[in-house]
């Protein structure tokens, strides 16, 4: 495997914030480690990149072990959700700077550079000071100024955070495509599910310092190990112990003679593309549900409606 990660742990003091981390990304990958605030997502990207040591555990980067390098002799880079920007440098020569450790000559330099800002589509703006940029350019910026060195692995630290939510929407795809051009090993921290969902490859999904689950988008939706990953990826009806019903996937309808009601809508919310409705079902539950959007708006708060689904089984 290209990047191995093996039972990592790290404390602060008596706390300890990441516990047996284990897991692996293909080359060309890109993972997105997802969680709620506080749950060691940072923790584990600094620890990867080298600024945080590690009380135990071992990371190998194409079958290099790293776990003790400091990050400068790693081949790793990493982007800040700040970026890290100089803001009295041009965007040339902040992207020149990744290339400064490197004994290129300056031609050389300036070449790579422009190459890279080709790649980020800002070749236009290389002689302009970084204050003359938008938000979304300067994520680019900082981008390409981590991708000139070549790493083996980049790190990012929730980059679209400092963005509206447009532009973040834009810029994932941007990030995608680059980090496909490219293909280039990547680590992507989140607490956005959908951001996950719409960039990764593959989720590892953390809770109170632990991976709780890894896998694809469809695998961790459709297939929750556990009441966490259920609460914190889309919504749900919890029925009994270990028993869910995603809302969208029950059907609801009118009663007929053969299909008494089961309950009765006590709210409705209109979200535009999809409705989302309260139950209070006749057996004292309340179940919630999601129907798209189609227009003849039958249900309304009093209506008496009938329900069926299929229940899963948590970690099944
Ligand atoms: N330098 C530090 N010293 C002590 N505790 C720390 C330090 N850095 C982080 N922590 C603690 O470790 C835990 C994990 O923090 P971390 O920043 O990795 O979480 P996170 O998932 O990235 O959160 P967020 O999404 O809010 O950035 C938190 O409880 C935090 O308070």
């Amino acid at each position: 495997m290209y990047l191995s990660v093996n039972h990592l742990s790290k404390w602060y003091g008596d706390y300890e914030a990441l516990r047996d981390i284990t897991f692996e990304v293909k080359e060309g990958e890109l993972l997105a480690v997802l969680g709620p605030s506080g749950c060691g997502k940072s923790t584990l990207l600094r620890c990867l990149g080298g600024f945080e040591p590690v009380q135990s555990g071992d990371i190998y980067l194409n079958h290099e072990r790293i776990t003790d390098l400091p990050p400068e002799l790693r081949p790793v880079a990493t982007v800040f959700q700040s970026y890290g920007l100089f803001p009295h440098m041009t965007v040339l020569e902040n992207v020149k700077y990744g290339l400064k450790f490197l004994s290129l000559s300056r031609q050389e330099a300036t070449k790579k550079a422009l190459a890279m800002l080709e790649r980020v589509e800002l070749a236009q703006y290389a002689h302009q000071a970084i204050h003359d940029l938008s938000g979304g350019q300067q994520q680019r910026v900082a981008l390409a100024r981590s991708l000139v060195i070549e790493p083996d692995l980049l790190l990012l630290d929730e980059p679209l955070s400092n963005l509206d939510a447009k532009l973040r929407v834009s810029m994932r795809e941007e990030i995608k495509r680059i980090q496909q051009d490219l293909h280039i090993t990547t680590i992507f921290v989140t607490h956005d599910q959908e951001e996950a969902f719409s960039m990764a490859d593959t989720i590892l999904l953390m809770n109170q310092g632990n991976v709780v689950q890894t896998g694809s988008a469809i695998d961790i939706y459709e297939h929750p190990a556990e009441v966490f990953v259920l609460d914190f990826i889309g919504k749900s009806n919890l029925l009994a112990e270990n028993c869910y019903v995603r809302p969208e996937k029950i059907r609801m309808g009118l009663p007929t003679k053969n299909q008494p009601a089961q309950g009765e809508i006590c709210q409705v919310v209109f979200k535009g593309e999809i409705i989302e409705y309260d139950i209070h079902c006749f057996d004292g539950s309340n179940l919630s549900v999601v129907t798209l959007n189609q227009s003849d708006y039958l249900f309304q708060v009093g209506t008496k409606v009938c329900l069926s689904y299929t229940e899963k089984t948590l970690g099944g």
